[in-house]
């Protein structure tokens, strides 16, 4: 009895969000509000799952191995604990900040993730959109569902049906994610039309020489849907005779895609890029502080300090642990930036505490995706924001540059040194 009644539950729930996940395809207004239906971003994940298959959402929110860097990015944030200080006019308090000369609404992008269209019929367009409303970063992955030229055609302009909700800044900033192929001339062929269309910074991910262990994927036999290709890719067949080493069958997931990695990448590849294309460029998947001093003496122009979200080297610490001994290395250099398991404004003034100039936001904006569209995207975001703007007035900070080490209690209640003139 209790079971069928929680079947007709979910049932009832799925046919509202299917609904609304439609309605975000066709439409531009009349989503039903994600902020009317839920209160953060730690409470999409549930109701996306349904709303997905098992195949896109085990490999959306899995981790590798036994998942031990997954868990351990959410508990590592929240060992850290904040010191607010009282009596400072917070009347106004401005989220804004300064990136690599560019102006963000505040200090969060979108994290570059693979295969958006699995979620949304609109995938990576009306993710960009949403970030383009939002006034913040886009990042989109060489592995999308969507081409270069479409993300780029998408954020050109607003447009009635994907135009900014009213209120909204429409400012785009897009910036791509690069998987260095065995092909280079293709990655070369990427890097061209990036630069070439306006892309504003190139993101070079070096912790996936080949893909983590996802068991879920594994069980699951995951693949793309023979309706979505990575369109990245399908460069490379426009480009050459061959086609080797591009076909989608995802039976072998892990290790397909290893094979299209080039795993003989070095610290070579930093000098070739930067002659490659004026775009700033950073360096995505760095924990170590030595590989943060070596990146920055070859002249990149930022660092994500991250562990791909635990979904490769297991037991990889969380990046938010490594910071302070990462900005030490780095000296105030180049600027920071920090991902995993960001959900929350405090998470963002904890890493922004310890260094960061920015953050990353990853799963949670495809549960956002799925549920309301652009529109979604765009209500988590501010949600986020806003968490962001209150938590700082509790904290008695009136904008991102006052936010420092002075306001952060490491775990073991030990001391932080970080000048704020470093990040
Ligand atoms: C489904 C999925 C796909 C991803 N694809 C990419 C990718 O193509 N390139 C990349 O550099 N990182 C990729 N990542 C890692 C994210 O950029 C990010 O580092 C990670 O998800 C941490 O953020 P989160 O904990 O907020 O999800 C992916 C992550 C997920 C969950
Ligand atoms: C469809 C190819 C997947 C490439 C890897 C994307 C990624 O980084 C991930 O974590 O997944």
């Amino acid at each position: 009895m209790l079971l069928a009644a929680a079947a007709a539950c979910r049932s009832a729930l799925r046919g509202r969000l299917l609904h609304t996940t439609a309605a975000a395809a066709t439409s531009s207004s009349g989503v039903e509000g994600l902020q009317r239906r839920y209160s953060n971003l730690d409470q999409l994940e549930a109701d996306a799952k349904h709303l997905l298959t098992p195949q896109a959402y085990g490999y959306y929110a899995s981790g590798s191995d036994d998942q031990w860097t997954l868990r351990e990015n959410k508990e590592a944030l929240q060992r850290y604990r904040l010191l607010p200080r009282m009596l400072v006019d917070v009347s106004n308090v401005d989220t804004s900040t300064t990136l690599l000369g560019q102006h963000l609404a505040s200090p969060i992008l979108f994290a570059p993730m693979a295969q958006q269209r699995l979620c949304h019929p609109e995938g990576e367009l009306a993710m960009a959109r949403a970030a383009a409303a939002s006034g913040l970063p886009y990042i989109l992955s060489t592995m999308a569902t969507s081409s270069i030229q479409e993300v780029s055609d998408a954020v050109a302009a607003p447009s009635a049906a994907g135009g900014a909700a009213e209120g909204l800044a429409w400012d785009p900033n897009l910036w791509f994610q690069i998987y260095v192929l065995k092909r280079r001339d293709v990655t070369e062929m990427m890097v061209n039309e990036v630069t070439r269309l306006g892309y504003k910074a190139l993101v070079v991910t070096v912790d996936a020489p080949r893909l983590g262990n996802r068991e879920a994927d594994e069980r699951n036999r995951y693949s793309l849907p023979p309706h979505l290709s990575l369109k990245n890719l399908e460069l490379i067949t426009k480009a050459a005779a061959t086609t080797e080493g591009v076909a989608t069958d995802g039976s072998k997931f892990g290790r397909h895609f290893s094979d299209l990695f080039d795993q003989q990448l070095t610290w070579d590849f930093i000098p070739w890029l930067k002659q490659a294309s004026p775009l700033p460029v950073l360096l995505k998947g760095i924990l170590s502080p030595d590989d943060a001093r070596r990146a920055v003496e070859l002249g990149v122009d930022g660092i994500i300090l991250s562990n791909h979200g635990g979904r490769q080297l297991n037991f990889a610490p969380a990046a938010v642990d490594m910071l302070p001994s990462v900005v030490a290395a780095v000296g105030g250099r180049v600027p920071l930036l920090v991902d995993g398991a960001i959900t929350r404004g405090t998470d963002v003034i904890k890493c922004l505490a310890l260094g960061a100039s920015a953050v990353l936001v990853g799963r949670p904006l495809l549960w956002a995706l799925t549920l309301g569209g652009q529109r979604g995207v765009e209500e988590a975001v501010e949600m986020l924001r806003y968490e962001l703007e209150l938590s700082m007035a509790l904290l008695g900070v009136q904008n991102v540059e006052q936010i420092s080490s002075d306001f952060v209690i490491p775990p073991r209640g030990g001391h932080l040194d970080i000048p704020t003139a470093q990040r």
